[in-house]
């Protein structure tokens, strides 16, 4: 693989599966050769919110092939490799730390412009080993939602990577505010501003606002990437992932 994207988030829930599914598509659409790494073992929804869920994996003698998605973007998950959706991963961390091995090192990335590798939340056991693990990461970016516990967490992942030496591409606020359909009035159900205000105290770029709206929640549950139908979606990551592309200094990875 040429470059790494990983989505990171300080604690779980935040929308950290969702940005990158979005993201991975919006690079994709941009004509990029994409792959997605779900390095959340214990939880790993990559499948379903790309609408892959029955796919199983196979290997070559080239290695483990990814599964391909309708959307451009090739993926490896756990949620592959477990006899049904509702069995769960009761590894320890060394299991795990193989697994997103193999993900990173025997999968076939032969071809790929840039891996999204979607993090487990928080900045434990299995954190570490991907930090540990990516050969060369173009950063991390932060998804965050604006209430004060989640900006907390938010604020250890950041130094998380820091310590790391992986460098902080930017910050993503998610669940921002709920526009209603009817008025338009937007509620800020979990407070405004926090991202912004988190990227200025680290200074860090801050990379744009997702809105709660109910169609995110709604598509990720029938596979469908809000990107693909949504226009005010795609337009949000579409400027999220030129700001992350510039960001990366990746801009001209097709040349
Ligand atoms: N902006 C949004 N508007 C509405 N729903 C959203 C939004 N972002 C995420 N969701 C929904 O919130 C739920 C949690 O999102 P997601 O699974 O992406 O979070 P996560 O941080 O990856 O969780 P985990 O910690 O379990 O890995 C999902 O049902 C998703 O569809």
């Amino acid at each position: 693989m040429k470059y790494t994207i990983t989505v990171m988030s300080g604690k779980g829930g935040v929308g950290k599966s969702t940005v990158a599914v979005n993201l991975a598509v919006s690079l994709a659409r941009k004509g990029l050769k994409v792959g997605l790494i779900d390095a959340d073992i214990n939880g790993p929804d990559d499948p379903k919110l790309l609408g892959v869920s029955d796919l199983k994996l196979y290997a070559d003698e080239e290695g483990i092939i990814p599964a391909e998605t309708r959307y451009g973007v090739r993926v490896v998950s756990m949620g592959f490799l477990i006899p049904t959706e509702d069995t769960p991963i009761i590894w320890r961390g060394s299991l795990m730390h193989k697994a997103i091995q193999q993900f990173l090192e025997d999968v076939n990335w032969k071809d790929t412009d840039v891996v999204v590798l979607d993090m487990p939340p928080g900045t434990g056991d299995v954190a570490l080993s991907v930090a540990q693990l990516i050969p060369e990461s173009n950063g991390v970016v932060i998804v965050v939602t604006p209430q004060d516990v989640a900006l907390l967490d938010a604020k250890k992942a950041i130094n998380f990577a820091k310590q790391l030496k992986l460098p902080v591409l930017g910050i993503i606020e998610n669940m921002s505010g709920f526009v209603c359909p009817h008025c338009g009035n937007v509620t800020y159900i979990f407070k405004n501003g926090g991202g912004e205000k988190s990227a200025k105290e680290y200074n860090l770029p801050f990379l744009g606002k997702i809105p709660l709206i109910p169609e995110i929640a709604e598509n990720g549950d029938n596979g469908i990437p809000a990107v693909v139908i949504n226009d005010k979606i795609r337009e949000i990551f579409d400027s999220i992932t030129d700001q992350i592309l510039k960001e990366a200094q990746i801009e001209n990875i097709k040349q």
